[in-house]
């Protein structure tokens, strides 16, 4: 599996000591920045991180920015992305299994490396349920996303 990751200034920390665990999972990663503590703007990094798993090149992406959540609204903006903030392992495997998730956005000024490890562990582990209701209501989200965009061009 190809992970694309990503994290603004505050998540670029906890990235960096995130980096042994993809390699103990044996997952290849591909970081699009930031690449200090130097502050940048996370739509700019979850913009390219989405793109990777958008265009295919990586199965899935995750996030790091302060909370999560500026990550998670910027990545549920584009077509095709799935987004979830995650603090819970619960959530960091079932969000895959019922609902597709392909980015997962963490914070790290919400919770310790310990515990973002194993959502890392419980999310790359996860796979989409194969049960039709599960892939239904996936479908109908890709629906929201073209019937939104065709109203808002102007067709109906
Ligand atoms: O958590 C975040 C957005 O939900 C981001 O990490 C922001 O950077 C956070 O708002 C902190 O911003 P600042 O630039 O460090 O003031």
């Amino acid at each position: 599996m190809k992970i694309a990751i990503g994290s603004d200034h505050c998540g670029y920390e906890m990235k960096v000591a995130l980096r042994l665990v993809f390699e103990d999972l044996g997952v290849e990663v591909t970081d699009f920045g930031c690449y200090s503590t130097e502050p940048v703007d996370f739509p700019d990094v979850a913009r390219k991180v989405c793109d990777a798993v958008r265009r295919g090149g990586f199965q899935r992406g995750i996030m790091v920015c302060g909370t999560g959540v500026g990550a998670a609204i910027a990545a549920n903006k584009i077509p095709g992305i799935r987004a979830a903030v995650c603090h819970d392992i619960h959530s960091a495997h079932q969000c895959v299994e019922h609902d597709d998730v392909n980015i997962m956005c963490i914070g790290a000024q919400i919770i310790g490396p310990w515990l973002a490890e194993d959502l890392i562990r419980a999310f790359v582990q996860a796979e989409f349920s194969t049960e039709e209701h599960f892939r239904r209501r996936v479908g109908k989200l890709r629906l929201l996303e073209l019937e939104t965009a065709k109203e808002l061009m102007g067709e109906k």
